[in-house]
């Protein structure tokens, strides 16, 4: 578990409990489900949060997935801010209302559990990254698009960022992706849009993140534009940096260039705070958690309503 002075930071356990919790409170908005298991078998959920939650309406949907990367716990914090705003919000903010009654969001907010439950199990911080595989896979480049394709990854199955020995051999990957394969009715992808939550360096991301050119097969210049002042709007609410994904350093197999060319999912990474620092940067004090998630609230309702663009 996390050490006593950063007890507000939630276990997998206690990330579980917490979806229990809103899907009890609020039956009629939130269903908590399962995207499937990890390597060692602990379930992933998602949280739908719509009105008539039973109900699969032909609503927009936005996924939020955070903590791909184990060490980045206050992504886990994230999402469940997002839990906690759309269904307590719900009764005292009409704009929350309003959202909720016009989209189905799925929240998921532990991506990696077996990362994320080693990285504190130990007599302090970790640092771990990966999944916990017996050859531990960077998930965010075992994705299947341009999987390996550009040096933005890794095939040393000892390197922190090792793609895995194939697209999707990653229990968690592939379980994301078959969740969004499913969101495919009627030959339309329902998912609209996309934020994947890392930390750390205050950044907005877009795709494509394999190649440094803005246009690529699968992008057209309207397209970047798009991602571009959607970006742009996003940044300026929350601070930070807003660039395409390469401009930072080019990964191939995320989960950006994934859900993007495969589904038309108009989908980013947002690293949360800190601006910068070192290995202490993925383990800021709880006593940030409620400031640095609530500033994304502005973002995550310019997302929604895009959505519905
Ligand atoms: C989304 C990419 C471009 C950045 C990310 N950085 S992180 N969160 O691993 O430090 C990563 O390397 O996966
Ligand atoms: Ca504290
Ligand atoms: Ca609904
Ligand atoms: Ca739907
Ligand atoms: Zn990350």
């Amino acid at each position: 578990g996390f050490p006593p002075q950063d007890r507000d930071y939630h276990t997998y356990t206690e990330t579980v409990a917490e979806l229990d919790k809103a899907a009890a409170e609020h039956a009629d908005l939130a269903r908590k489900s399962s995207v499937g298991s990890s390597a060692e078998g602990r379930d992933i959920p998602v949280l739908k949060i719509s009105d008539n939650v039973t109900e699969d309406e032909n609503e927009p949907e936005v996924l939020f997935t955070c903590n791909q990367h184990a060490r980045e716990h206050l992504t886990t914090e994230m999402c469940l801010h997002i839990v906690q705003r759309y269904t307590d919000g719900y009764s005292t903010d009409p704009a929350i209302a309003e959202m909720v009654d016009t989209r189905e969001i799925w929240v998921v907010p532990m991506v990696n559990p077996d990362g994320s439950v080693y990285d504190v199990a130990g007599f302090g911080y970790r640092g771990w990254r990966r999944n916990r595989e017996s050859t531990p896979t960077d998930l965010n480049r075992n994705w299947g698009y341009q999987w390996g394709c550009c040096g933005g990854s890794s095939g040393d199955p000892n390197a922190s960022t090792y793609r895995g020995p194939a697209p999707f051999s990653a229990p968690e990957t592939s379980a994301i992706r078959d969740f969004t394969d499913s969101r495919v009715i009627g030959g339309e992808q329902q998912i609209e849009a996309h934020i994947d939550f890392h930390t750390f360096s205050e950044l907005v991301l877009w795709p494509y993140g394999y190649t440094e050119n803005n246009t690529a097969p699968g992008m057209t210049q309207q397209q970047y534009d798009r991602f571009a002042r959607i970006g742009r709007a996003m940044a300026a609410s929350n601070g930070y940096t807003p660039q395409q994904s390469s401009d930072l350093y080019v990964t191939d197999g995320s989960i950006n260039d994934w859900m993007w060319a495969e589904h038309g999912i108009l989908s980013f990474t947002f690293e949360m705070y800190p601006g910068s620092g070192g290995i202490e940067g993925f383990y800021p004090p709880d006593e940030v958690i409620d400031r640095e998630t609530a500033r994304n609230d502005e973002a995550v309702s310019i997302l929604l309503r895009e959505a519905g663009a």
